[in-house]
């Protein structure tokens, strides 16, 4: 019997109806058997796939076409499976290795470490992955690697050929992340030096045809009908049927007004009527998953016995790796695992004991607006795509549910089909010095698999003309653009790092540089926030975020860096132990590109002329008519204000840099310092020109 299901305000309910409920993709498409599946052995298990049959199908695929398109269910064992099999046939023997790449990090070690179990070695030998700042590969052991497409393009600059690689699987295709974008387009272009290189996209929700006529050239098909030895270069297309387990979908019958508080009335729900299995809720961010595993907690805790089986965790890119490592701890018997989490877990992720998705059909996206210069974090609908992927978490190791927290008529004629690729709607800074980088001067030629809006385009080259990166022929710099481009972080940061050089003050900067690359060092006040104000308090600079910290950090270092300084402060020993790891890469990339490693004993002029240096771009003005501390962007003319978290909340300097803005029901700014308004000058006469 099928099952609407309807969440109501205060006790949502599941309704039986003898109609036809809305069953995921197709039952008839289910190829395994519903049952045992957690008790077979590995080799089992893999056969049970339904990728498996496909083996000697994709096997000659690649090895008769350069690039070979694959689209198959969630769960159908495409990550896992396709980089054994090309093993298996020998694409790693003679020193080569097969490449997987994916849109994120927790991704990248997750499937790494399940390959490397089936293949029953141990990880960073056979089986590795690489991320920013972590490599666990061994050079001349590794065959198969997992990695970021943003690792992939930062390995071109080393070897633009990327000439140990036979295979280079980009996966995860459809989720068009900058970093994806870009890794296509310059694979494109490899092959053609590289006849031999094989390219692999995959994934269940791509658009074969479009992705297909992407990589298919004219210059391409004439050089098929001359070079019979080779492989084609018209790329192949296989559909792999199947699907592991059926994922019934629910959908609520009238949109909800919360969609924050009608998960959390799901998951009770489901705790109290279905059967055992844990649950894997998408919200958007930290503020919203904050909220609700408050929430959940509260209830288990108020509810005694009858919701205190609840394990509550949330996921996010900002939470340290220990605390996200705790979403693939074993579930005690007779508990059940809550995760709330943003799209981190959208794609790639099997969470072994997930039966029930919760899918508040939203995510963070970011939106650029080129005339304001203003980048946002917005809470936006999600796509198609996105919701059949969420879906997708559940029915993995057994048959699932997806709850769905928009209308069936909402999910059909409301939802767009795939998202707008991210590239049309971020900040292009960092992505154009990447790809002038590699030596392709002209970048609206690139050969996009879609065109950024020429304003953002131009935007990225005058800030990377300001910053001193680009020349007047708008192509890299010596020293000093090559410089920046080499420190895998934010042009603006490298800037600041490459800065403090002149200024004396690259020790105080590189701190500054590792803390600005996490999200956040303190811990999220679970409801204390009087006590986490007055622990700010204890290390806030009147100069603002970036001088505290240094406060911060320098206690952690005299604390012995202790868990429990840590926890007595409201900081986040996880986040700062990661500080402190990030900056000894810095400080080794530092060593490397020649700067002097001097401190300048806290002189917090020069380490606040060092972050304008990098950050002129962002500098705002109070606006002394408003009574509500709102500032003006020197660009642009946006109304921001400080935000919340920031030590100078309240304190309203006249002239400010921030490091990032977020939207919730104002633009933000977060991480912001004090600056003389006359450094802008200095550092940008360029940029400040006109004002
Ligand atoms: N860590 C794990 N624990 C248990 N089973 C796993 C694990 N990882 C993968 N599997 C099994 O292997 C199957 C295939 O996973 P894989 O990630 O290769 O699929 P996929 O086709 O790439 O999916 P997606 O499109 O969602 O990334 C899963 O459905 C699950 O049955």
């Amino acid at each position: 019997m099928a099952q609407f299901w309807k969440p109501g305000a205060d006790k949502p309910r599941i309704l039986e109806d003898e109609d036809g409920g809305v069953v995921f993709v197709s039952a008839a498409l289910s190829s395994a058997p519903t049952s045992g599946f957690g008790y077979a052995n590995i080799d089992k298990q893999r056969q049970r796939l339904p990728i498996y049959k496909y083996r000697n199908a994709i096997l000659y695929l690649v090895e008769t076409h350069a690039t070979t398109i694959i689209v198959g269910e969630t769960g159908s064992g495409k990550t896992t499976q396709i980089p054994q099999f090309l093993k298996e046939a020998g694409w790693a023997e003679g020193g080569r290795v097969i490449a997987c790449t994916q849109p994120r990090r927790l991704a990248v070690q997750a499937v790494a470490s399940r390959v490397a179990e089936e293949l029953g070695v141990r990880l960073g030998e056979d089986v590795g992955y690489t991320i920013r700042f972590e490599d666990l590969t061994t050079s001349d052991v590794t065959k198969i690697k997992f990695l970021t497409d943003g690792v992939l393009i930062r390995e071109m600059m080393e070897d633009p050929l990327l000439t140990k690689y036979s295979v280079i699987m980009v996966d995860e295709a459809h989720e068009r992340s900058i970093s994806t974008d870009v890794v296509l387009g310059l694979l494109k272009k490899i092959q053609r030096r590289r006849p031999e290189l094989r390219l692999i996209i995959s994934s269940a929700t791509i658009e074969a045809k479009s992705m297909a006529a992407f990589f298919l050239d004219r210059k391409g098909r004439q050089r098929v009908e001359t070079h019979e030895s080779g492989p084609s270069k018209e790329p192949a297309i296989l559909s792999v049927e199947g699907r592991g387990f059926n994922v019934r979908i629910h959908y609520v019958v009238e949109a909800v007004a919360d969609y924050v508080q009608a998960a959390v009335s799901t998951v009770l729900a489901i705790n109290d009527q279905e059967p055992a299995g844990d649950i894997l809720v998408f919200l958007t961010g930290e503020d919203d998953i904050g909220v609700a595993v408050s929430l959940l907690t509260e209830e288990a805790q108020a509810n005694g016995n009858k919701s205190s089986g609840l394990i509550v965790f949330p996921l996010y890119s900002g939470l340290p790796r220990a605390e996200q490592d705790l979403v693939f701890s074993p579930t005690p018997r007779g508990k059940r695992k809550v995760i709330i989490s943003t799209n981190i877990a959208e794609t790639s992720l099997t969470l072994e004991g997930i039966v029930y998705v919760v899918d508040s059909g939203f995510s963070k996206q970011r939106f650029y607006n080129p005339i304001s210069d203003i980048e946002n974090l917005v809470v936006a609908p999600i796509s198609k795509a996105s919701a059949r992927q969420r879906a997708g978490r559940a029915g993995r190791v057994r048959p699932g549910k997806c709850y769905r927290l928009y209308t069936e008529e909402h999910f059909i004629n409301e939802m767009s089909a795939e998202g707008i690729p991210e590239i049309q709607r971020s900040n292009l800074v960092s992505c154009v010095i990447q790809i002038k980088a590699l030596g392709i001067d002209n970048i609206l030629g690139f050969g996009w698999l879609a065109s950024p809006a020429p304003e953002t385009m131009i935007r990225a080259l005058e800030v990377l003309y300001s910053l001193g990166v680009l020349d007047d022929d708008a192509k890299l710099t010596s020293p000093v653009g090559f410089q920046v481009a080499e420190i895998p972080l934010e042009p603006m940061i490298s800037k600041m790092i490459l800065s403090s050089n002149q200024l004396g003050c690259s020790e105080e900067i590189i701190t500054i540089a590792a803390i600005l690359s996490l999200q956040s060092i303190w811990v999220s006040s679970r409801g204390a926030y009087k006590e986490l104000d007055e622990a700010k308090m204890r290390f806030a600079a009147a100069e603002g975020d970036h001088v505290t910290f240094l406060n911060v950090y320098q206690g952690f270092l005299e604390s012995g860096k202790s868990s429990q300084w840590c926890h007595k402060n409201f900081v986040n020993y996880h986040a700062m132990k990661k500080a402190v790891e990030i900056r000894e890469q810095l400080r080794r990339i530092a060593l490397r590109l020649g700067i002097t490693l001097k401190s300048c004993e806290r002189d917090t002029e020069v380490v606040r002329k060092a972050v304008t240096a990098g950050f002129f771009a962002n500098a705002c003005r109070l606006d002394v008519y408003s009574h509500n501390g709102m500032y003006k962007t020197i660009r642009g003319s946006q109304e921001v204000h400080i935000h919340p978290s920031s030590v100078l909340f309240r304190v309203n300097p006249k002239w400010v840099i921030y490091h990032s803005i977020v939207l919730t029901d104002r633009q933000y700014m977060r991480n912001v310092m004090t600056i003389d308004p006359s450094w802008l000058t200095d550092v940008a006469p360029h940029f400040y020109q006109h004002q």
